[in-house]
């Protein structure tokens, strides 16, 4: 079943599997603000203080983060693709699943910020235990351009001190609070004190987060990095649209393309996804 639904303020499409599993995403941003696996709990952290609308960035769920990922150019943070409406294209039950795709379409209001033509599909699958979310851009232009991306998942777990994050053992990171330090992970799995900021490069096996809500596994493909990001008490506190206490209920596991940006000919398309089993 695939219905129309209000959620934040904001027209949004509510997505049930034959099995039960459900998800919701909002045309604002084509931002996935739930989901639940079948015979689960939710499974994404939505701050109750998150605003919706025109040029609000929502906090929680999943934020498409394109062109550009956090302040690494002269984009808005983040890049505009989170804060913009994107047009429901189409949903549908195939195979057991609930299907829901998305688009942004370049127009005056992006190409006043980034001069170029680009179409943005995302497509969200649900069903059973299983979630899968693509990004995927063309180049509809005459002339290449570059981007950078995130799918910046907000993952719901009952207290960050006790989640441990599995998968990461051998991989070198960027420590965003200490200048893009590159450091390299001696053991595995990670837990968390408060407050992380790490880019993990050239991920090429699934995550696994583990929590008292049970065993998260991450996988994607096109999107080489994850962000695992936490903003940690003092932060949380500076961020009007989190909860002072919230920043020990989720833990941010984002799948990018951030070092090397996607190099996008005309009339070519990229995409990438990231997928979660509960
Ligand atoms: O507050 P936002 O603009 O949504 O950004 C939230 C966070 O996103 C990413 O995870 C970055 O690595 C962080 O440095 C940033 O603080």
């Amino acid at each position: 079943m695939i219905e129309a639904v209000t959620v934040l303020g904001q027209p949004a499409m509510r997505l049930v599997a034959p099995d039960g599993a459900q998800a919701i995403v909002l045309l604002h941003g084509a931002h996935i603000v739930s989901w639940i696996p079948a015979g689960d709990d939710e499974r994404l952290y939505l701050s109750p203080s998150a605003l919706a609308g025109p040029g609000q960035a929502v906090r929680g769920g999943i934020p498409v983060c394109f062109p550009q990922f956090a302040g690494r150019g002269p984009l808005p943070k983040h890049g505009f693709a989170r804060t913009l409406a994107w047009e429901w294209v189409e949903g549908a039950e195939r195979g057991g699943a609930a299907i829901g795709v998305l688009n942004l379409v370049s127009n005056e209001t992006t190409r006043a910020i980034w001069p170029h033509d680009f179409e943005a599909e995302l497509t969200l699958v649900v069903s059973g235990r299983q979630l899968d979310v693509e990004l995927a851009v063309t180049n509809t232009g005459h002339a290449p351009f570059e981007f950078t991306a995130a799918l910046h998942s907000y993952l719901r777990i009952d207290d960050l001190l006790k989640a441990r994050l599995h998968g990461v053992y051998g991989l070198t990171y960027e420590d965003t609070l200490n200048d893009g330090e590159r450091c390299h992970q001696e053991f595995d799995p990670i837990g968390f004190v408060g407050e992380i900021d790490r880019i993990y490069c050239d991920v090429k096996h699934p995550l696994e987060l583990a929590s008292a809500l049970g065993r998260l596994h991450i996988d994607h493909e096109g999107l080489p990095e994850a962000v695992v990001w936490n903003p940690g008490p003092d932060k949380a506190a500076a961020l009007p649209d989190l909860p002072d206490e919230d920043w020990r209920h989720f833990l941010c596991v984002e799948a990018g393309v951030i070092d090397t940006p996607v190099i996008l000919a005309p009339g070519a398309e990229w995409a990438g996804r990231q997928g979660f089993a509960a």
